[in-house]
């Protein structure tokens, strides 16, 4: 058995960031920059009114009240072409370009209109009420680093810097292959000791929720010869997922199927819990990570190994997701695997992250997994650990809706 951050690191070298491609802004949400971008505009692009009033020169505006003569209007998209002098204002609307002369607004809460003059009463401060040209961003600037995972909030901001397209990674393509004799597709009928097979659908969702594009072979009996016949569905694939069959039993025939197929084994097995007889290989040109069936195993796994791939595939440093926090209850020692304890986090009274491991640690409790937020790490060989204590966790995503 094999460290976890040693299978990290094998795991992440056998990873090369994926072509670029460019894409429409409108197809742009959750993709990874493939460059850095620049503003093409300023914005905003001149200097425009905050409020909708009358804009001023703030000297004439020192002591109110205060009568000055209306020489024109700027509305937003319009543009008042003459200068306001001595004594003069111009009525403003919200986002109109400053006029040449003004630098000062007053909001028409505090003036009275009468024909062509108004009366001002408060008294007007230069700048006030005035967004300057390029306060938001300056054209050439940039806006947003090569690796960046375009949110909701970026794609407004890549919009308004004139950006409609984007050169963005290519979605990591990824195979999913389950096996076992015993599941059949959820809404089928199951036999007497039939078993729904979750993981090709909750695999697909994660690499959906990742960023990549899941393709999913189905379910393989365990047979040597339909094995092969299915995993031909991997070619071309950045990356191939197969669930089950990856421990000592008796139908346990991934490994030595793909290594008939030709695959080249990096690892088998690492001192983890859950994940332990998680592989690792090389099928031709596409790596070949071997989860286990169990429901559980396979989705933390992902989060540990698929994840950081991904991250070497669109241009990002892998990891950085660990975070520590308060130990809600005592834990007993831990033996030579690393524990991915799934766990409830909440704050305490002064806002500090606080982790609950669970009652249940079985990897096959698809329900105790859907109400944790977050894994404890517990190393290999931790001594026993008290409430209160400070441990690693990593928190589960919650960005799916991307702002
Ligand atoms: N003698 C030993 N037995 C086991 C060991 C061991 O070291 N020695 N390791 C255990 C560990 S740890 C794990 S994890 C499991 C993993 O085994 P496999 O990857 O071979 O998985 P299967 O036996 O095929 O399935 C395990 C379990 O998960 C269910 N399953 C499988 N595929 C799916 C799917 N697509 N969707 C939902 N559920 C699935 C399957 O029915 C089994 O119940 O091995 C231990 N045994
Ligand atoms: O290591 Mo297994 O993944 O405990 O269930």
């Amino acid at each position: 058995m094999i460290p976890v951050e040693q299978a990290q690191k094998q795991i992440c070298a056998a990873f090369r960031p994926l072509p670029a491609e460019q894409v429409g802004l409108a197809e742009a949400l959750g993709r990874v920059l493939a460059e850095e971008v620049t503003a093409r505009v300023s914005h905003p692009p001149f200097a425009v009114s905050a409020m909708d009033g009358y804009a001023v020169r703030a000297a004439d505006v020192a002591t109110v009240p205060v009568r000055l003569k209306l020489v024109g209007t700027a509305p937003a998209g319009g543009h008042y072409e003459g200068r306001v002098g001595p004594g003069e204002a111009v009525r403003i609307l919200t986002g109109g370009p400053l006029p040449e002369g003004a630098d000062s607004i007053v909001i028409q809460e505090n003036a009275r209109r009468d024909g062509d003059s108004v009366e001002l009463t408060a008294a007007a401060e230069p700048g006030r009420h005035i967004r300057p040209q390029g306060q938001d961003f300056e054209a050439g600037k940039p806006i947003f680093r090569a690796g960046t995972r375009m949110t909701v909030r970026d794609i407004g901001l890549a919009a308004a810097a004139n950006r409609p397209w984007l050169k963005v990674r290519r979605r990591p393509r990824v195979a999913i292959l389950s096996t076992g004799d015993e599941l059949s597709m959820p809404g089928e009928p199951l036999g007497p000791a039939g078993i729904v097979g979750s993981n090709g659908l909750a695999l697909s969702a994660f690499v959906r929720a990742c960023g990549g594009e899941p393709v999913d072979l189905g379910i393989a009996r365990d047979d040597s010869g339909v094995l092969a016949e299915m995993l031909a569905g991997a070619a071309g694939a950045d990356l191939l997922l197969t669930t089950g069959g990856a421990s000592v039993g008796d139908h346990d025939l991934v490994q030595e199927t793909l290594q008939a197929q030709g695959m080249k084994l990096a690892f088998w097995k690492i001192a983890m819990r859950p994940g332990k007889p998680v592989m690792f290989g090389q099928l031709g040109s596409t790596p070949v990570l071997g989860l286990p069936g169990n429901p559980v195993s396979a989705l933390v796994c992902s989060l540990l190994f698929v994840k950081p791939a991904f991250a070497v595939m669109e241009g990002r440093a892998p990891g950085g997701e660990t975070e520590t926090a308060i130990l809600g209850s005592d834990l007993k020692a831990n033996d030579q695997r690393q524990d991915y304890l799934r766990a409830r986090l909440g704050r305490d009274a002064e806002g500090k992250l606080v982790a609950h491991p669970l009652a249940r640690q079985d990897s096959a409790m698809m329900a105790f997994l859907a109400q944790a937020d977050g894994l404890v790490i517990r190393p290999p060989h931790a001594p026993a650990a008290k409430a209160g204590e400070i441990v690693p966790v990593i928190r589960f995503p919650s960005d799916l809706l991307g702002i």
